[in-house]
């Protein structure tokens, strides 16, 4: 079983990832998990914090020259803005956060519960998720999170194979694959920050090159349907998950919603076994399982909480009625959460595809994949 769990406070030492189940015998490159953290600082609309950071993975072990051994992996990045015993209280909870509930909760301050519902969080679990996809390359399965929404404005995203795709959301300032939208979107951005306000919006995410079986119909908690929304939602601040057609499934008739399958014999050394949609509004997944086509996954992000002009709260010690906290913050985030689920999504599945073909050593699971297609092809 691959899975990760996450330490570290936003002003703490240092965030940490636990990775447990990761194979043996994955050549493993920080290169690649530097560069989709520095995804995760930047997009149009963040604030101070990310001028301060400059994240960098270190993987504290589980490997011998360069090599997974099997073992759990820790993955660290330090903060640069580490002054958490310097740090004082705040007052007054911030609407939108974990403040008022949390303190309550843990009967305790704010600032021992904001550190730890920050976002910052997510570097440790894009660091998880960026390591995950070094096991999917040698699958040939790729994950690419966009922006498709923002503030309210869609963005239509462009259609084209992986690479196509790619470039044209590496292009993006916004991450969306639509660059030609960037500068009004970004005028959006600056006119919500001129106003003292906050915005939100829509990411997707495709997940390519996946074979049948990903996932299982015979038990709740390992439906992969399942287990993408818990990663998702988890995402701080995502509020909607959707796969494929998602809600708007539920408008239309059944005609109009379910993808026919068709068969070309010449595909079937492909992942897909030659079974083809001629669409593919299920999103990749019927019956909690991959079914060869392109995973889709939606997910909507809030505003961020934390307002420049900012909203009634309450003082916690005299509990008078007072302007909420606001130190400093991001006033948009849309694009750092497409990289977020991204890689989020990305490690859901290297753990499904772990489940299937085995855990134990990267050869042993391609030798398994490999014996998969083909009992699958002459079924
Ligand atoms: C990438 C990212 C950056 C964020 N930056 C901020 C921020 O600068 N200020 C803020 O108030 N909230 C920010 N948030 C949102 C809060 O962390 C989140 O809304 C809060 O912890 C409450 O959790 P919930 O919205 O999941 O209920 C960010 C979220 C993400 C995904
Ligand atoms: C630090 C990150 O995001 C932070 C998420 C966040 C929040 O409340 O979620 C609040 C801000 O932190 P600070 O109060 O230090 O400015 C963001 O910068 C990050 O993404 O690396």
């Amino acid at each position: 079983m691959l899975r990760y769990w996450t330490a570290g406070e936003s002003h703490g030492q240092t965030l940490a990832a636990l990775v447990d189940g990761f194979p043996a015998g994955v050549e493993l490159d920080t290169a690649p998990i530097d560069e989709e953290l520095r995804r995760r600082q930047g997009g149009y609309g963040r604030g101070g914090r990310q001028r301060i950071e400059t994240d960098k993975v270190l993987i504290r072990t589980g490997i011998w020259r360069s090599t997974t051994l099997g073992s759990p992996i820790l993955l660290e990045v330090p903060n640069r803005d580490y002054k958490l015993e310097r740090l004082d209280d705040l007052p007054r909870p911030r609407p939108g956060h974990a403040d008022l509930t949390g303190s309550l909760k843990y009967l305790g301050s704010i600032r021992g519960i904001l550190e730890r519902s920050s976002a910052r969080e997510t570097a440790v679990r894009v660091a998880a998720g960026a390591l995950a996809k070094q096991l999917l390359a040698p699958f040939g399965i790729t994950a690419l999170g966009y922006v498709v929404e923002l503030g309210g404005e869609r963005i239509e995203p462009i259609e084209g194979d992986y690479q196509t795709l790619r470039t044209a959301r590496d292009q993006s300032e916004i991450y969306s694959l639509n660059p030609d939208r960037d500068a009004d979107i970004k005028q959006m951005i600056d006119q919500a920050r001129k106003a003292g306000d906050t915005l939100g919006g829509v990411m997707e995410v495709r997940v390519d090159g996946l074979p049948f079986g990903l996932g299982t119909h015979a038990q709740w908690d390992r439906k992969l349907d399942g287990r993408l929304a818990q990663a998702v939602m988890a995402v701080q601040a995502i509020k909607g998950v959707e796969i494929g057609m998602g809600f708007e499934a539920a408008r239309l008739p059944g005609s109009q919603v379910h993808d026919p399958i068709h068969y070309d014999a010449s595909q079937a050394d492909k992942p897909h076994l030659g079974y083809i949609r001629p669409s593919n509004n299920a999103g990749g997944l019927e019956g909690g399982m991959t079914n060869g086509m392109p995973l889709i996954v939606r997910a909507a992000k809030k505003p961020i909480s934390t307002l420049a002009k900012p909203l009634a709260s309450v003082n916690l010690e005299t509990k008078e009625p007072d302007a909420a906290s606001y130190e400093r913050s991001d006033v948009c985030a849309v694009s750092a959460a497409s990289v977020i689920v991204e890689n989020v999504v990305a490690f859901e599945i290297a753990a499904a595809l772990v489940d299937k073909f085995g855990g134990d050593s990267l050869s042993e699971m391609q030798a398994r994949y490999e014996l998969f297609q083909k009992m699958a092809q002459e079924r």
